[in-house]
Parts: structure tokens; C-alpha cells; sequence
């Protein structure tokens, strides 16, 4: 059963962040599925009072290097990193390696450093899969993921 609307959230609930600075980490390919998610947190971090100067860019090649470019951006002066890829399924178990080696990489920076890295990782069968959940009829993973963001930035900040 498909997910519900990515997009859907109660704008009450997310905090303000117009104090918060962010580094946005994008793996290259799949690009026109990873550019999609990145407008979307991108959008949604300045709707919600970002600046434009706060949020940091850095493209990586294939979503594999995520780990190593969240790592780093890890080190920048940043309150929280959302991690951008799309894998697709393709004939052989490459996918299932590729996709699990990036959730455990991403998951040990959670336990290891201080600064929160979210998951805005697609791992589809499909490209239409894909299409759907980066501003398609499912909505977009990277609005969700922008809003993951502000609030563990919030959390950290309070904790
Ligand atoms: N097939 C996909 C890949 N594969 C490349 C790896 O992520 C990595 O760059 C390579 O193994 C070298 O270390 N990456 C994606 O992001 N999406 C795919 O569908
Ligand atoms: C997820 C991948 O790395 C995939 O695109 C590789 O394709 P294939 O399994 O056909 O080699």
C-alpha cells in the first residue's frame, strides 16, 4: 500500500527557524529525482524562515557517498544535515547493498557525532516510484525531510 502524501504536516507544529543554519548533501545520481527533493527541502526550509545564506550545498557522486559528504558536513557550522539520494532497483542485489550501506552509514553519524543527519533517501523498484515522492501524487521526501530537520535542530538546541 503506497504511503500517504509526503507533503501533509500541521505547519503549527514546526518550530521557527529562522536561527537555524543547514547543510543539504546531494547525491548526483538519479539527478532529476534528486534535484526534485532538494526543491522541495529547500522550499520548505525557507518557508519556514531559513535563510538563504544557511543553507549549504554539497553534491556528492552516487547516494553511497552520502556518508562520507555528511561526515564532513558534520564538521561545518550547521544545526542539521539532511542527506539527499534516490536508488532504484536494478538486475542485480547492487541496490540492496547500496541501500543498506547508506541507513547503517547515516544511522552510526546519529549515534557517533552531535549533529543530526536525516534520511531523504529513496529506495524504489521503480523510477515512477520515484517520481511520485520527490513532487509527484505522493507528495516530496525532501519537504518531509525539511521538517525532520528543523525539529531535531530544535531538539539539539534544547537538549
Ligand atoms: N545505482 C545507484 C547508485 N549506485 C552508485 C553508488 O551509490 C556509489 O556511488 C558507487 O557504488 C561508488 O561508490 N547510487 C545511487 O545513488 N542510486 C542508484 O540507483
Ligand atoms: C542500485 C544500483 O546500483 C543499480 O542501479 C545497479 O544496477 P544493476 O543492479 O543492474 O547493476
Amino acid at each position: 500500500m503506497a504511503t500517504t502524501n509526503l507533503s501533509d504536516y500541521d505547519k503549527n507544529t514546526v518550530p521557527d527557524a529562522n536561527k537555524f543554519r543547514f547543510g543539504i548533501v546531494v547525491s548526483e545520481w538519479n539527478s532529476s529525482i534528486t534535484e526534485g527533493l532538494y526543491k522541495g527541502a529547500y522550499d520548505t526550509l525557507i518557508d519556514h524562515g531559513v535563510l538563504p545564506a544557511n543553507i549549504v550545498r554539497w553534491d556528492v557522486p552516487g547516494s553511497f557517498e552520502l556518508i562520507y559528504g555528511c561526515k564532513k558536513m558534520q564538521e561545518q557550522m550547521v544545526n542539521a544535515v539532511i542527506a539527499i539520494g534516490s536508488v532504484i532497483q536494478g538486475e542485480t542485489k547492487h541496490f540492496d547493498f547500496v541501500c543498506e550501506g547508506v541507513a547503517q552509514g547515516i544511522k552510526d553519524l546519529n549515534v557517533m557525532r552531535e549533529t543530526p543527519v536525516i534520511f531523504c533517501v529513496l529506495t524504489d523498484n521503480t523510477m515512477q516510484q520515484a517520481i511520485e515522492r520527490s513532487g509527484g501524487k505522493h507528495g516530496n521526501k525532501g519537504t518531509e525531510a525539511a521538517i525532520a530537520a528543523i525539529k531535531m535542530a530544535e531538539l539539539r538546541r534544547n537538549s
